[in-house]
């Protein structure tokens, strides 16, 4: 495997990547070394996912079988559900070396160019965040897609000259966390779209095992479900939440993990049993108990909690609308019936009366 000369990308705050929370999606640097290891190496071995599995499964297979080399995939979906290693399976499965890349590390047409001229033949490039590269290298890539052969642009102004250049087949493993932004021109290279889900906790229970097997930690069902379930529906927090209650154990248990020391480790790191963090609750607790669940701007909620806009809107607020905890209306943000219920708060009767026609009850 090859990274380019950046490594992997890490971005801002709307990647869910600030560093120092537990249950970020995005990838830190402690979570790059371990989740190698962790990482499933076939389709057999990749938990859920069922629907893009199967698919993904028939493209392979039937490229294999052609003696073909696969089609171009794109795979949609939130950080931390698994791209990069779904696209190294790829890579395994047809017995291909990976090319690792992102799009904020090709600013110009010549990177790629320089990328694409060295692959080998069937090798699959991964481009992880696709849709944040720059728009002279995107143009590069539709014809490097199409037709297996891309222009380099030798000089400048009048005296400039396009060199064809030939490429070996390839197969292009585009990653994004907004298959919309994607201009149609792209999207329509791909022979196969495969959109990720987040997982049911089911699912995550069955990665925590997996994981503690290979990390040799002893866990038991109860164990697993309790992290599963505060794991926000994502493996990378899950495998995250999973090194912090080993700790955990280890240091004032004996080492074995079951729902109670999963509990008691996750209270130290103020996950709550819903996945909601410091930042999350207090967003909420400031909605809650200081404006009475709503609806307030957000530059009032953020001044409230302490924090920047960008970090409550970007950072706390996808979360907790998902959950359906938080809402946002045109009159402001409001707290959902279920907010109260979650912070085990009764809403004043005015509050309640007024958010009726908000959630048309
Ligand atoms: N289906 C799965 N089964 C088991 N483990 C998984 C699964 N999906 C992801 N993981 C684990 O979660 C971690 C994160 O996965 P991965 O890096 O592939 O996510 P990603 O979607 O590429 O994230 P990003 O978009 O932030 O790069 C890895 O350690 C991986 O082993």
């Amino acid at each position: 495997m090859n990274w380019d000369e950046t490594g992997p990308h890490t971005g801002g705050l709307s990647d869910e990547r600030s560093a120092d929370r537990l249950v970020a999606a995005g990838a830190d640097g402690e979570d790059t070394a371990v989740e190698a290891a962790l990482r499933p190496k076939d389709l057999e071995e990749f938990v859920g996912q069922e629907k893009v599995r199967a698919q993904l499964d028939l493209v392979l297979k039937a490229a294999r079988a052609r003696g073909a080399t696969a089609d171009h995939v794109l795979l949609s979906g939130a950080p931390g559900l698994g791209k990069t290693t779904l696209s190294m399976i790829i890579a395994a499965e047809m017995n291909a070396p990976i090319r690792i890349t992102s799009g904020p590390a090709i600013q110009h047409a010549g990177d790629l160019a320089a990328i694409l001229s060295s692959l080998q033949e069937g090798e699959v490039l991964f481009l992880d965040e696709i849709h944040r590269m720059s728009r002279p290298a995107e143009e590069m890539l539709y014809m490097a897609m199409e037709d297996f052969r891309v222009d380099v642009i030798v000089g400048k102004g009048p005296g400039a000259t396009a060199i064809p250049l030939e490429l070996p087949p390839f197969t292009l493993v585009g990653a994004t966390t907004r298959a919309g932004l994607l201009p149609p021109p792209l999207r329509d290279r791909f022979g196969f779209t495969g959109h990720m889900e987040f997982y049911a906790p089911r699912e995550l229970e069955r990665v925590v095992h997996r994981s503690a097997g290979l990390l040799d930690v002893a866990i038991d069902t109860d164990g697993a479900a309790e992290i599963a379930g505060r794991s926000r529906g994502t493996p990378r927090i899950a495998n995250r939440l999973l090194r912090r209650v080993r700790d955990y154990a280890q240091v004032r248990a004996d080492g074995r993990i079951d729902r109670e020391i999963a509990a008691a480790a996750l209270k130290v790191y103020e996950v709550d049993e819903r996945g909601l963090d410091r930042l999350d609750r207090a967003v909420l607790e400031a909605l809650l108990k200081l404006f009475g669940g709503g609806p307030v701007g957000l530059s009032t909620l953020a001044v409230a909690v302490g924090e920047e806009r960008e970090t409550v809107e970007e950072v706390a607020e996808p979360f907790l609308v998902r959950e359906g905890l938080l809402a946002r209306t045109p009159r402001g943000r409001v707290a959902t019936p279920a907010a109260w219920g979650h912070l085990g708060l009764v809403p004043p009767q005015h509050a309640a009366k007024g958010q009726q026609g908000l959630f048309g009850a």
